[in-house]
């Protein structure tokens, strides 16, 4: 592995090239983080950026104790792909759109399955708003085949990319948990510990299938099929051994890569890599979950406004499209307000993380159609 630096603090690593794209204020509160008691290692990814308190594209192993804040609010956010029968050849985009119409209110309860727990709740069949998403795809590269003819995918089908987590679930997790404990660790072992994890697990569950509820209420619209392929989480918590110890490791926006391919998106202007990862205990069996952000949501506007409207953003150099009516939104999510992936994927292909499948570009995304000046 060439490619990782020490920071500043011994147990902080960066896995990064010369050209990373890094704020300082990220890995600071890498280094912070790093300092909390129990913590064993922390490694920063090349999409970390800063977050609320914690930064974010990061993984971080403990021993004994662990901290439900690191995890944040949004427990079990991930991404979710599924091979279509839909392809450009029968459909245009304009068709695409029309037939989709708005996903933004809640499933009814006579959409959902009986038997289902009574916690599957939190606005069900709901992307969320940030950077939430759901997304067709066009295979554009293909790297290695193989995994392309087992999945059956081929350059004419498009893809689903559904990005989201357990809405409101993980926000109501995380807020009891800040009421109890502050930002202070459990002690694994004990009951309140294991209060969490329950919780957590629910969280986790509700997320993967509040994915499905999208996918299936969207290929419903379009009368397609679809095939699910994967399904993957950034931000959850697991017992994990590292280097022979026994701990915790946390994942805050970082992708697993000890569970089988995964997707790393860029933006919706920007291309996706489907990756195969090489499991490393040196990057803590983690990936970047995406590009990262580079600018802050507050500052997109005013830097984005003199050169595009509203309706200039709705369409992206990669000749995509973008169904957001939310006029603040399609600003703050603009391709230029994330770092560009290449970047991000040379990083871990120098460090020896992964190995390219294929790359995938964005064809149709769906953010809101809920107006907001
Ligand atoms: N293909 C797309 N990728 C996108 C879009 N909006 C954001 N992103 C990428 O996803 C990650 C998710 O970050 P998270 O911290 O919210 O989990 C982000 O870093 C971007 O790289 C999009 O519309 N399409
Ligand atoms: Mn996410």
């Amino acid at each position: 592995m060439g490619n990782t630096l020490h920071s500043a603090a011994p147990n902080v690593q960066l896995i990064v090239t010369e050209n990373t794209w890094l704020e300082g204020k990220a890995i600071q509160q890498l280094e912070t983080t790093a300092r909390l008691p129990e913590m064993v290692r922390v490694v920063g990814l090349p999409d970390l950026h800063p977050g609320r308190g914690y930064p974010v594209g990061a993984a971080f192993f403990t021993q004994s104790h662990f901290y439900p804040a690191l995890i944040g609010n949004d427990i079990g956010c991930g991404m979710a792909l599924w091979r279509t029968d839909l392809t450009l050849n029968k459909w245009s985009l304009d068709k695409l759109e029309k037939r989709l119409g708005s996903i933004d209110a809640p499933l009814e309860a006579e959409d959902l399955p009986d038997d289902i727990p009574e916690y599957f709740c939190h606005s069900p069949g709901t992307i969320g708003g940030g950077n939430h998403f759901a997304e067709l795809q066009q295979l554009d590269e293909i790297y290695q085949p193989e995994l392309l003819e087992t999945w059956q995918l081929n350059k004419q089908q498009l893809l689903l990319l559904v990005h989201s987590g357990s809405r409101g679930m993980g926000q109501m997790i995380l807020e009891q948990h800040v009421r109890e404990h502050g930002h202070n660790g459990l002690v694994a072992s004990s009951p309140q510990a294991q209060n969490y994890l329950q919780q957590h697990q629910q969280a986790l569950d509700y997320a993967c299938f509040n994915r499905q509820l999208i996918a299936g209420r969207m290929l419903k619209r379009w009368r397609a099929n679809g095939e699910h392929l994967l399904d993957v989480s950034h931000n959850l918590l697991t017992p994990c051994t590292i280097g022979g110890v026994d701990g915790w490791l946390h994942r805050k926006g970082a992708t697993p890569a000890d569970q089988g391919p995964v997707i790393i998106p860029g933006s919706r202007g920007d291309y996706s890599y489907l990756v195969q990862p090489l499991p490393s205990e040196q990057s803590l069996f983690s990936l970047a979950h995406g590009a990262g952000r580079k600018w802050m949501r507050g500052e997109c506007k005013e830097r984005l406004s003199g050169r595009y409207n509203a309706v200039q953003l709705s369409r992206t150099a990669l000749g995509s499209r973008v169904i957001c009516l939310d006029k603040q939104l399609i600003f703050q999510e603009a391709p230029e307000a994330y770092k560009p992936i290449d970047g991000v994927m040379e990083a871990m292909l120098q460090a020896g993380l992964i190995q390219l499948v294929a790359r995938l570009k964005p064809v149709l995304t769906y953010k809101t159609r809920g107006g907001n000046e």
